[in-house]
């Protein structure tokens, strides 16, 4: 006799670091390398169209941000003090892990270069891509939603250890859709997939998305990864915790 497996869920959301990607991997690998090279990067790409757009996002942001934080700096704009400026704040914010638009843009531009020398491969669990898989049989599509820019998700996924991962993937969300811990990002998530709230399951690693999923009606699992952040006993009562994603089937 034949069984049929279903799954409770008719769309999939992930969330990357924490989540199918190791924590290690962003903040070991692709942190590091964009502290290091941003300063480079502006020298080399400073002319470029898609570099002053993000330079003049990244100005606007910096005098915000400066009204609280003395160690950001408004941006000058003679070409080798506003590099010294971008890079000083950018390696500011790189260093406490700031969701920032515009900062996240550049990083995903200086990404980019890693990727294509083959300097970095885009970290994913082994349980991801099988499971992926047997989802893409069942005809559910799957989105990705996080921090880093869809430029950043596409290049880790078109170059991941698992090969060229972005065939299996429906679609991506950044911050440009809203933070990840505002629940009005997921409702317009799901209005752009057009798929019931009630009908997606959101995977992430932090309490706060999941809480964020959950206010709109989404179905919400916590995933615990090594290396991820200690989850509360509260987190675990409110919210499933799965260790692999071969858990949802
Ligand atoms: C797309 S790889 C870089 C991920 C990143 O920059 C980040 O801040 C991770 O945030 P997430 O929302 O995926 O946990
Ligand atoms: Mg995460």
């Amino acid at each position: 006799m034949t069984t049929t497996t279903t799954t409770q869920f008719n769309a999939l959301i992930l969330d990357i670091e924490g989540t199918i990607t190791s924590i290690s991997f962003v903040k070991d690998e692709l942190f590091p390398y964009a502290f290091e090279n941003v300063g480079n990067y502006l020298e080399e790409h400073y002319d470029k169209p898609a570099t002053q757009i993000i330079i003049e996002d990244l100005r606007r942001l910096s005098e915000q941000q400066s009204e609280n934080d003395v160690a950001v700096v408004r941006i000058r704009e003679p070409k080798q003090e506003c590099i010294e400026d971008v890079t000083k704040n950018v390696r500011h914010w790189i260093k406490r892990d700031k969701k920032l638009t515009p900062m996240k843009a550049l990083q995903g531009l200086i990404w980019e270069e890693a990727y294509k020398r083959g300097e970095v491969k885009g970290h994913v669990y082994p349980d991801v891509l099988p499971v992926l898989r047997i989802l893409e049989n069942r005809k559910i599509p799957i989105y990705i939603y996080s921090s880093g820019s869809v430029h950043a998700q596409k290049l880790l996924f078109a170059n991941s250890v698992e090969g060229d991962m972005t065939n299996i993937l429906y679609g991506y969300f950044d911050t440009n859709i809203g933070l990840k811990g505002e629940s009005n990002s997921y409702l317009k998530i799901c209005e752009q997939i057009g798929i019931r709230p009630e009908e997606v399951l959101f995977l992430t690693d932090v309490k706060a998305e999941a809480s964020a999923a959950k206010r709109a009606g989404l179905q919400t699992k916590l995933v615990i990864r090594p290396g991820n952040a200690i989850l509360t006993q509260e987190a675990k009562n409110t919210y499933e915790t799965i260790q692999s994603l071969e858990e949802i089937l």
